[in-house]
């Protein structure tokens, strides 16, 4: 049995099944009612419900570790959190076979198995029930991601994209795709639908001439400035792609784009472990490389933050080198 395949085979549940909770939230609660602007509650429903999810079926499989999650339960608890409860209770029990069904302390206790702080030692998962929050409620790109990260390496990753195309051909075809990959056993995709996996890898130009840019939609997660003045350095005139959430890493790792970068916007801004972990493995398994926008690698060992890191830039093996050249430019100018 190859390593890892116990983990691989639970993250792969567990990250479809939260998958299936958040398309569920978003039928019930964003695609049949009508949302004030900024009414964000249905896509808070759907975070708690896909950590519940997940937190459960990690601790049944291995209920020695522990989980770094983004979300905690304090905003469901108390007569405050009452109606917010009963939505996560019931739309996550909606997706569960009967013998999983879970009460509602058993949700809270679930969600908050996600307070571990991370470090270098032993081994811990980390969680983005969902990331790409105004993705999922603008009905776009967001994704739910895994990570298993052992003595401050990330050695698998599992995200699920409930709205990315299986077949980037077919932007109209089956939407929901699974992104999985363990360190040193390559990177694969599949479908929610059928547990066929297909090998993916980045696209294989040579030149930055011939790339795409895949960015972030929210100008104030990734500088569109600056990302606009490395691809006029690297010679680039294809317009970018732009999509929220992790599934960037997928879609450069399966070769629809070939660049992402997290310019920073602000100087205090620090990211978090699992807005990147699973990404980064992906796209490295995927014949890429990922690094901050210094060149250093990402370290996953220091905590709950990736505080050693500012931004990120991963690109196409070929190209990389050229690409982070160009954004150390573009960044020291603005010094
Ligand atoms: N100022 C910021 N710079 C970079 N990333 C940010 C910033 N503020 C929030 N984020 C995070 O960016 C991610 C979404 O990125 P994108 O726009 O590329 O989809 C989310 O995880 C979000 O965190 P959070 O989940 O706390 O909102
Ligand atoms: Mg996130
Ligand atoms: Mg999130
Ligand atoms: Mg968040």
């Amino acid at each position: 049995m190859s390593a890892l395949a116990t983990e691989r085979s639970v993250a792969i549940q567990a990250v479809l099944q939260a998958s299936r909770v958040c398309q569920s939230v978003f039928q019930h609660l964003v695609a049949n009612e009508t949302l004030t602007k900024n009414d964000k509650s249905p896509v808070t429903v759907a975070d708690f419900s896909a950590q519940a999810i997940i937190n459960t079926y990690l601790h049944k499989a291995f209920p020695n570790d522990p989980i770094v999650g983004e979300e905690d339960s304090k905003d469901l608890r108390g007569d405050a959190g009452k109606i917010l409860r009963e939505k996560v209770h019931s739309l996550t029990n909606g997706v569960l076979d009967e013998s999983e069904k879970l009460s509602e302390d058993q949700i809270l206790e679930a969600i908050d198995r996600g307070n571990y702080a991370g470090g270098a030692k032993g081994r811990h998962w980390a969680l983005d029930p969902i990331d790409g929050t105004k993705g999922f409620l603008r009905g776009g790109q967001y994704a739910v991601c895994l990570a298993l990260i052992v003595d401050g390496q990330v050695q698998l990753g599992v995200m699920g994209t409930p709205n990315l195309p299986v077949d980037p051909a077919k932007p109209d075809g089956e939407k929901g795709t699974l992104f999985i990959t363990v360190r040193g056993q390559g990177a694969f995709q599949r479908s929610f639908s059928t547990p066929t996996e297909t090998k993916i890898h980045f696209s294989d130009i040579a030149t930055t001439e011939e790339a795409t840019f895949c960015e972030s939609v929210e100008a104030g997660h990734s500088s569109h400035g600056d990302a606009a003045e490395i691809a006029k350095l690297l010679g680039i005139s294809r317009p970018s792609v732009r999509m929220d959430s992790q599934a960037k890493y997928c879609s450069i790792s399966r070769g629809d784009g070939d660049i992402y970068l997290r310019l920073p916007t602000s100087k205090t801004y620090v990211e978090k472990i699992w807005d990147h972990a699973s990404g980064s493995l992906l796209v490295t398994e995927a014949g890429g490389k990922v690094t901050d926008v210094n060149g250093k690698p990402l370290d996953f060992s220091i905590g709950r933050t990736l505080e050693a890191n500012k931004g990120v830039v991963a690109a196409n093996t070929k190209i990389f080198d050229r690409v982070l050249e160009s954004v150390q430019k573009v960044l020291s100018s603005k010094l």
